[in-house]
This record gives C-alpha cells, structure tokens and sequence, in this order.
C-alpha cells in the first residue's frame, strides 16, 4: 500500500524524447516507460561516420540495477528536467555510480549532463549554475536543451559525446613524434593541414552506443529519477 505523502506522480526528464529527437528530427510526447530499446543511427560527426546506437532502457532497479548498462557504454548522458529539483538531485547517484566505474580505468567514459526541457523556464527550479556546477565535479559536459524545440542543439548534445569518447581514444594512444626532416619545412603546430591528415589515422571508436535509463513515472520521493547512459555511451 502506497502513502500519499511519500509516493507522488510527476513526468519524467525526457530521455526517449531527447533519444527519438536525435534520431528523428521529431519530438514525439509520450514512450511506454517500460520498454527498453536500442536504436543504430549512422552520424558523420567531424567528417567521420561513427554508428551511434542508443540505449533507452527501462530503468527499473535505480542507479543499482545499472551494471548491464556500465559495462556496455562507453560514453553516458545524465538527464534532468530543469523544472524538476528532484529530478536533478537524482541525477548524483547515477552519476557517482558512473564515476566509480570508471574509476582507474585509463580510458575513462565520457560523461554528460543535460538539464532537458529549457522550454519550460518560467517553471524552473535548477539554475544554469548547479547544472555546470554538477558536471564538474564529475569532470562531465553540461547542456541544456529542450526535445520539443530546436534539433540541432539536441543532435550537438550527442554529437558531443562522440568528440569526447574519440577524445579518450587519442588520450590512450602513445604520443607519436613529429616528422622533422632538413629537406621539408617545419609544419607549425597550429597550422590546420596538419590536423586533418592526423585526425584521420586514428583510430577512432566506429561504434558509439548511448543508454538511455529510464525511470517509472510513479516514484518515490526518496528515489532517484533519471539517468541517461551513452553505451559507447551510457545515458542516465
Ligand atoms: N515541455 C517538455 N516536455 C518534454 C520534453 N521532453 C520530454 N517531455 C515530456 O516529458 C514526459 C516524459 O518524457 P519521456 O521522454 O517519456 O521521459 P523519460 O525520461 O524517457 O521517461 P521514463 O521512461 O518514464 O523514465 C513526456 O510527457 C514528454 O512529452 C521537453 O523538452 N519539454
């Protein structure tokens, strides 16, 4: 039996209508909260293609059923609602829980945090400040953005993710030493025709995999809300 004073009904961050905007152009209002999907988009981000596969999960167990998802991303997005304080302060555990696992590990997974529905601002309740504030303490990305509204900050909210795991991916490699021969002029460093030939020998990630976790609609005041999960990347 439920109390009323400790369970109550509020909408959740918008990790299926960030998913499905990025993947479609199109801000779709309501997800069956308890289906778990995985979607494939081909992205050329930097003249690269990468396939980008999204996680949207049904988040059941909270930040501690999360494990199947940590081992899969490689990169994870946090989302909150910007008109929910809960939702924000829920983000802390998955993000702590993130942060753990990458703990030691070399490589470590790019995180990000969204506050979503910038729509929504005269209804806010989680200043631009604690979001920055948030992401880096976790060394995280922060955006703010709205499904319903422009695509191209939502597509950038991804596409971002990618930059940062390709990022970790040249942060492992070994550093090469530049080719300097008396026949040939010395390439400046800051000169541009030298980090495109670069940038393409590498071997960037051709998978990205996001998570989405998501959250039932009916909660707990005690429990967290919503975690998006980059799988190549993960989102909480
Ligand atoms: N105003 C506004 N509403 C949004 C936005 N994004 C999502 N919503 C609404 O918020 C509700 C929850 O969106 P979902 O995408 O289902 O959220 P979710 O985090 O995947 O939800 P769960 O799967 O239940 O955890 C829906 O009613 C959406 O229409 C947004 O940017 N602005």
């Amino acid at each position: 039996m439920f109390e009323e004073d400790v369970f109550e009904i509020w909408e959740s961050s918008g990790k299926s209508a960030l998913t499905v905007k990025f993947l479609t152009k199109r801000f779709i209002s309501e997800y069956d909260p308890n289906l778990e999907d995985t979607y494939t988009s081909e992205e050329i981000v930097d003249q690269q293609s990468v396939l980008v596969k999204v996680m949207d999960t049904a988040d059941q167990g909270g930040p501690m059923n999360c494990e199947r998802y940590l081992t899969w991303a490689t990169a994870f997005l946090v989302v909150y609602s910007i008109d929910n304080r809960r939702s924000f302060e829920g983000c802390q555990q998955y993000l702590d829980v993130v942060t753990l696992h990458t703990k030691g590990v070399q490589s470590k997974a790019p995180i990000v945090l969204v506050g979503n529905k910038l729509d929504m601002e005269r209804y806010r309740q989680v200043s631009k400040s604690d979001g920055l504030a948030l992401a880096s303490q976790h060394r995280g990305l922060f955006f703010e953005v709205s499904a319903c509204l422009d695509f191209a900050a939502v597509q950038r909210v991804f596409h971002e993710a990618v930059r940062e795991a390709r990022r970790e991916v040249e942060r492992g490699l070994p550093v090469r030493p530049l080719y300097i021969s008396e026949d040939k002029p010395v390439v400046s460093l800051s000169a541009a025709p030298l980090i495109a030939p670069c940038f393409k020998e590498l071997p960037a990630p051709a998978t990205a995999k996001l998570v989405t976790v998501k959250s039932s609609r009916a909660q707990s005041k005690r429990r967290a809300p919503t975690l998006t999960l980059l799988k190549g990347f993960k989102i909480f």
